[in-house]
């Protein structure tokens, strides 16, 4: 398996990798400031799509940069999912996502492409999560829960159950969201409330 990214993200995700007894095949990054990352020679991404592989991960935390680098390399990539993952059989999940240790998704999740639902997260029954979509540690999504494309979740974030959460919306960490948020809306606090817009082109 191929991993593209060298920062904390890409870490925690060779790690899932070689809990699979998978091989690292190579680490590759747009800046390679060092020539190594962990214990693998780090390679220039600029030169990843001559592989022509679709054995390789997006291990990068960023939903922007993401979804750039899906977009360049437009071929399926693998799914990473730790062993501890407890995963309904009626879960649809797209390509290129990461589950890691000790995450909860539950029936009827529906998941999109290059996704992250990070350690101790809880998706629950009928959630529908947008590609590029971040949802970080001990983050609980009660049931039926809507969150567009590019969104980021912060950390011990609670959502309650019907919420529709917009695209590119960024939930502060520790948040209780018990409104529909719109799409770019920043919110933070207990009730979340809506403090300023995130400017992004998406
Ligand atoms: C494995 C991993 O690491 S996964 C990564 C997980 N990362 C996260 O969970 C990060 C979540 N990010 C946050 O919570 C951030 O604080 C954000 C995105 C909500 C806001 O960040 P910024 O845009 O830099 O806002 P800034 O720090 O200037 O704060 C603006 C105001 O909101 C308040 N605020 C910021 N975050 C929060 C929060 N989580 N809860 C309550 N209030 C908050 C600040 O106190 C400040 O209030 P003030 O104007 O009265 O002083």
């Amino acid at each position: 398996m191929h991993v593209i990214g060298a920062g904390g993200h890409a870490k925690v995700v060779i790690d899932i990798i070689k809990s699979h007894n998978n091989k690292i095949e190579g680490v590759w990054a747009e800046n390679c400031i060092t020539p190594t990352f962990l214990d693998y020679p780090l390679n220039n991404y600029s030169e990843f799509k001559q592989l022509n592989t679709h054995r390789f991960i997006i291990a990068i935390g960023n939903n922007q940069v993401r979804k750039r680098i899906a977009n360049e390399l437009m071929t399926s990539s693998a799914e990473i999912v730790h062993p501890s993952c407890s995963l309904s059989a009626s879960v649809v999940m797209g390509a290129g996502c990461v589950c890691m240790a000790n995450t909860t998704i539950n029936a009827d999740v529906v998941i999109g492409d290059h996704v992250i639902i990070n350690s101790n997260a809880s998706v629950d029954h009928d959630c529908k999560i947008a590609n590029f979509v971040h949802i970080s540690p001990q983050v609980g999504l009660a049931g039926n829960v809507t969150i567009g494309e590019g969104t980021h979740v912060g950390i011990g974030a609670t959502v309650i159950p019907g919420v529709k959460i917009g695209k590119w919306a960024t939930i502060g960490a520790g948040a209780v969201v018990i409104r529909d948020v719109p799409d770019y809306a920043v919110v933070v606090g207990n009730p979340g409330k809506i403090i300023k817009y995130n400017k992004i082109e998406d």
